[in-house]
């Protein structure tokens, strides 16, 4: 897909109303909210995250992230929260893509792919056709306690590079992303959004600073 000029930014482990309004108010596009994962700094419960969904006013949207991993389990994970969008950390076991796309019309799927060598290419490529866009992050499936995301470490972004030049549909990066290094990840890769967690908390709450700064860095 060609290069976006402006991107757009996902700001993820939202916790609350609250930290929802503030990443809205410094200028965030959508917002993600972290189902119970194998270990992650953001997670919080299903209620909070139906709470959080209905509080945000469109045209934002609010990702559900689950670890789910087939389409009987997403799809009943979605129905307790009613998000927007259902971010898939993980890969699917069924390939029940179609499945959870007629079951839930109108709720967009981004497939998160862990950038690790050239077989991650293979997999994003193999995987748009069935998704609404792709999320490149920086975590390990095959640990023995999985890494889902939320790892604060960036990885090779020559590879996600080269996923963004040969998937047509849109390609978020993540994954270590700050103040400090996102003009330099912008430049190499060129994605269509941004999601970040880490990079805009001090001691786990959302730091106004820190977006503030994030933002301008993003703007240039
Ligand atoms: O943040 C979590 O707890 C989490 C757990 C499991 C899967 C995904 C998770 N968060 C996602 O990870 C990215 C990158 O985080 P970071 O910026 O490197 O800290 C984040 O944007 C969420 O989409």
């Amino acid at each position: 897909m060609r290069p976006t000029l402006h991107p757009r930014v996902k700001i993820c482990c939202i916790s609350s109303v609250e930290e929802a309004k503030l990443a809205i108010d410094c200028g965030a596009s959508a917002l993600g909210l972290v189902g119970n994962m194998p270990s992650g700094p953001g997670i919080i419960e299903d209620s909070l995250i139906k709470e959080i969904a209905r509080a945000v006013p469109p045209p934002i949207a609010t990702f559900l992230l689950t670890s789910e991993t087939n389409a009987d389990g997403i799809i009943d994970h979605y129905r307790r929260v009613h998000t927007s969008t259902i971010q898939l950390v993980d890969a699917l076991t069924d390939n029940g893509y179609e499945k959870i796309r007629t079951a839930l019309p109108g709720v967009k799927l981004v497939q998160v792919i862990h950038v690790i060598d050239d077989d991650s290419i293979k997999e994003a490529i193999r995987i748009a056709p069935f998704v609404h866009a792709i999320l490149l992050d920086s975590g390990n499936p095959n640990l023995e306690i999985k890494e889902l995301g939320g790892t604060g470490r960036t990885h090779d972004w020559e590879l996600s590079k080269k996923i963004r030049e040969q998937v047509d549909i849109p390609v978020f990066l993540a994954g270590g992303l700050q103040a400090n290094n996102v003009r330099a990840a912008i430049d190499v890769v060129h994605p269509f959004g941004l999601d970040l967690c880490s990079g805009v908390r001090t001691n786990g709450k959302l730091d106004r600073k820190k977006l503030v700064d994030f933002f301008e860095a993003v703007d240039g």
